[in-house]
């Protein structure tokens, strides 16, 4: 535990896959983050699309300590606030809005903002923040778009997320401007249902394998 997570660019270090979850119970937290640190993966991206978000970060970070708990589908004022009391070390945005922003810098902790146009990604490079994330990834242009972008914007570095596979990750990956990608395949809600916590560690160690 207690890697350093100061900057959004930290956050891109943690894993070459961040696996980004909506859990419907939070007893499935604690298996699940351990699934993920066997095959390899020692950072998760919990969004609180669900009520079971918020207790299952708090669970994490107190009882999985060497799993990196960030926060994801963070939209509202207050929610950064919240899920850095809890535990989380980061926070995840799908979107960027100024005053979303704002309020996210003051919980004090690192954050990936959403990103999926040049002027968005300009703005938060006004901000002091030079890593991101791309999102939607594939249904915004992709590995085509960022690499478009490589040239006007050098200092950017994103972790694109959205529609991405265990085959397309290698793609980003090989990308000067991207440091981690996102995705939620590895936890199927089938395997989480089930409690096949087995088959999530070994989608993870295949994950983590494409570092
Ligand atoms: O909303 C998208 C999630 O952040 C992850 O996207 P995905 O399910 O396409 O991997
Ligand atoms: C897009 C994403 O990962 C989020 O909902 O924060």
């Amino acid at each position: 535990m207690n890697k350093a997570i100061n900057t959004a660019a930290d956050v891109l270090t943690l894993s070459p896959v961040v696996p980004v979850v909506a859990l419907d119970d939070p007893e499935h937290a604690v298996p699940l983050a351990e699934a993920l640190l066997r095959g390899g993966i020692s950072t998760i991206e919990v969004t609180l699309r669900t009520p079971a978000g918020l207790p299952a970060i708090e669970r994490i970070a107190a009882e999985v300590p060497d799993v990196v708990v960030g926060a994801g589908t963070v939209t509202e004022p207050g929610q950064a606030e919240l899920v850095a009391k809890a535990g989380a070390r980061y926070v995840v945005t799908p979107g960027s809005t100024p005053k979303l922003l704002d309020d996210v810098e003051s919980a004090g902790i690192p954050y990936l903002a959403g990103v999926s146009t040049v002027s968005e990604a300009m703005a938060l490079a006004e901000r002091g923040v030079t890593a991101m994330k791309f999102f939607p990834a594939e249904p915004s242009g992709g590995v085509p778009y960022l690499k478009a972008i490589a040239g006007p914007l050098p200092g950017l570095r994103f972790c694109p997320t959205g529609g991405i596979s265990v085959e397309t990750a290698p793609k980003y990956l090989a990308l000067a401007n991207v440091g981690c990608v996102g995705g939620s395949w590895l936890t199927p809600k089938k395997l989480l249902d089930t409690g096949s916590w087995g088959q999530v560690e070994a989608l993870a160690r295949q994950a983590s394998a494409l570092g």
